[in-house]
């Protein structure tokens, strides 16, 4: 699951493949909240605004090396994921969650051995109403983000990638 590999050398390698929807680049706005910094995993999306109540049901299934894409609409209001939904996820064998949006226990989150990628930290929890989609098609950051779809994350940044990427280079 955490096999050596860099964002850079994968665009390196598939240079011809970032002018195409093939491989996209999400904006360097994420800040990395994991135990883990290097990590990636086929995508599973929910889409939701200030309430993870879907959050927590996707992260209560088995995550099988999966990374799921949050898109909190970038919301500086509420917090989507803190310590325990961390800790649910690493032990439902997610690689990793993405938030398009704000987490909270930041020093929890710190301690559990997943990659957590978010915009922001933010102390108000989400409201738990179970409003949003799961496995929607959704655009990060001005980026679409399709489940099914592969995500690379490092210290460098997020790579999008519609297929599986060769690891060896
Ligand atoms: O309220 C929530 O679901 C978010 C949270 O604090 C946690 O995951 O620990």
């Amino acid at each position: 699951m955490h096999a050596l590999f860099s964002t850079c050398d994968l665009c390196d390698a598939h240079r011809d493949a970032l002018h195409t929807d093939a491989l996209r680049v999400l904006p360097p706005v994420f800040r990395s909240f994991g135990k883990i910094s290097r990590f990636r995993g086929k995508i599973a999306t929910v889409q939701c605004h200030d309430d993870n109540a879907l959050v927590r049901a996707t992260l209560e299934s088995a995550g099988m090396a999966r990374v799921l894409v949050v898109d909190g609409a970038a919301s500086m209001k509420r917090a989507l994921l803190g310590g325990n939904l961390a800790a649910l996820a690493s032990q439902n064998g997610w690689a990793g969650v993405l938030v398009n949006g704000c987490v909270r226990d930041v020093h929890e989150i710190l301690q559990v051995p997943i990659g957590v990628l978010a915009l922001a930290s933010m102390p108000a929890p989400p409201e738990k109403h179970g409003k949003g989609r799961v496995d929607a098609v959704v655009t990060i950051q001005d980026v679409i983000v399709r489940p099914g779809e592969w995500l690379y994350a490092d210290e460098d940044g997020v790579i999008i990638s519609r297929e599986q990427l060769g690891l060896a280079l």
